[in-house]
């Protein structure tokens, strides 16, 4: 006889079990809700409910199909993991076999504790073979979030290492839990390659006695990439501000300094890879400010405004034309690329930014010259350069920054345009582009206000 309803759910869920022989339902409990990890710095915060805990993207994807933990009552695991040597120490209330995420960081208690006293110059030794970064980008003097270098005797350094090298890859293996946990899809890189780099950013203090400890802020991991025929980009793979230091201008520094690498060594120019929302933000905040004062650029920029303070383009008839009259030309991004190492696809999406700021915003036409402009950029982003000539074609789009945002573009022989999609009718995807418009015009304008108030 087939299980109806309660009891037709329990028989499934028994199923999903992780673990077999239990003689009642065991509905499990969400790693989510049972997990707590925390960030200690002293043998004292061990234990203390009011320790720093962070706030993971989601437990519950590293166990099982519906991160469910079972086979325990009341399960409790607390992770204390010590910010000085990156060690961690689970407190877990059940006996069990609990195959956690920290792997081989992960010690017993007795062990955990004595790492406060035994690893605590642990960051200032495996720094010490490191090369610290010149960076020459910021404009520390005259910059708001800069106004604790210096507090307390500290200063804050960027230095690069190579992952390879033996204590390196050991530091690595212990923050891989966290970039498990704070960085949305993240995995480790493969420490045996010699092409990845980290680039730590690092508090120096110096103590009553004259000793400096050194505290490890966050991290980015960059890979020299072969960029055809003869040169190497920077490919930042994940960059991580532990959580008890975001928001204070680490990532930013971080960014800063890998630029700075980028433009001393003549790298080609410097990419993300899979950059969050708020990476991007971060990044598009710093490019477009390093491009507000790079001369170069700024005749076409005056030239760009000029163009949309004269025309009105949502009357033209030529729809393809504003594109190259909107755009920077070609010798801009090329100069861009290779003075200040900012590809084309991100100098893009910072010239709106830049446009933008120099528009008055009373000036209605002229505004709405932008997002035609805007709107006409992001369709020709989308389409296929060959579409034109060949008439009537789906076409996939290249996309760098958000895999799920996928559109295909059809072209009558006329070469008059229509968006469409291998399933969907052409008003959910004029929908979705005007949507896709709405957010960029949303993100110039958050970035814009951004920038305007860091250069006030
Ligand atoms: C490729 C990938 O790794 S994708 C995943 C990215 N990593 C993660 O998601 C992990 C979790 N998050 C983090 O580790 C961090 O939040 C990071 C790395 C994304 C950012 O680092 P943080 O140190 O928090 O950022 P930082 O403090 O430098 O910058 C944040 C603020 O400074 C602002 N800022 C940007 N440029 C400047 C500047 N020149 N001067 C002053 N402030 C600036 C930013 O706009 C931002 O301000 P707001 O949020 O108040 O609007």
């Amino acid at each position: 006889m087939a299980l109806k309803g309660k009891e037709a759910d329990a028989e499934t869920e028994t199923k999903k079990r992780k673990r077999a022989g239990f003689a009642r339902i065991d509905a499990g409990v969400e790693a989510n809700e049972c997990i707590k990890v925390y960030l200690v710095k002293s043998q004292d915060e061990v234990g203390a409910t009011n320790s720093f805990c962070i706030d993971p993207v989601d437990l519950n994807q590293f166990f099982g199909e519906d991160g469910k933990i079972y086979g325990y009552k009341n399960l409790k695991i607390d992770i204390w993991m010590s910010i000085k040597s990156f060690q961690a120490f689970a407190d877990i209330t059940y006996e069990n076999t609990f195959d956690s995420i920290f792997g081989e960081s992960l010690l017993e208690k007795e062990e955990f504790l004595q790492t406060f006293s035994t690893e605590i110059h642990c960051i200032r030794s495996i720094m010490s073979d490191g090369e610290p970064i010149r960076c020459d980008l910021s404009r520390e003097s005259d910059d708001a979030s800069n106004a604790h270098l210096g507090v307390n005797g500290s200063t804050m350094e960027v230095i690069r290492m190579n992952l390879h090298a033996m204590p390196v890859g050991l530091l690595y293996s212990r923050l891989v839990p966290l970039v498990l946990l704070l960085v949305e899809g993240g995995s480790p890189v493969d420490v045996t390659d010699p092409k990845w780099d980290v680039y730590f950013i690092v508090k120096k203090t110096n103590d009553l006695s004259g000793v400096h400890n050194m505290d490890l802020l966050g991290f980015a991991t960059v890979y020299r990439f072969y960029h055809y025929p003869d040169s190497t980009r920077l490919r930042v793979g994940q960059i991580l501000v532990l959580p008890p230091y975001q928001g204070q201008g680490h990532g930013r520094r971080l960014l800063e300094s890998i630029y700075s690498v980028a433009v001393s060594e003549n790298f080609y120019d410097v990419t993300f890879e899979e950059p969050s929302d708020y990476l991007q933000y971060l990044r598009a905040c710093i490019d477009t400010l390093r491009l507000l004062d790079f001369e170069p650029i700024k005749p076409a920029i005056n030239s760009a405004v000029q163009y949309l303070k004269e025309n009105n383009l949502s009357k033209r008839t030529n729809k393809s034309s504003s594109k190259s009259q909107f755009g920077p030309p070609q010798h801009v991004i090329a100069v861009v690329r290779q003075k200040l190492k900012i590809n084309k696809k991100q100098f893009m999406k910072c010239w709106d930014v830049l446009v933008y700021l120099n528009l008055d915003p009373k000036n209605s036409r002229c505004m709405e010259n932008f997002k035609v402009s805007v709107s006409d950029r992001v369709k020709g982003d989308i389409l296929d350069k060959d579409s034109e000539a060949n008439g009537k074609r789906l076409i996939e789009v290249p996309n760098d920054y958000d895999h799920d945002m996928t559109f295909v573009v059809m072209w009558s022989e006329a070469g008059e345009e229509t968006t469409g999609a291998l399933d969907g009718d052409q008003a959910a995807q004029e929908e979705q582009l005007k949507q896709l418009v709405d957010k960029q015009i949303e993100d110039i304008v958050k970035i814009a206000q951004k920038v305007y108030l860091l250069r006030k």
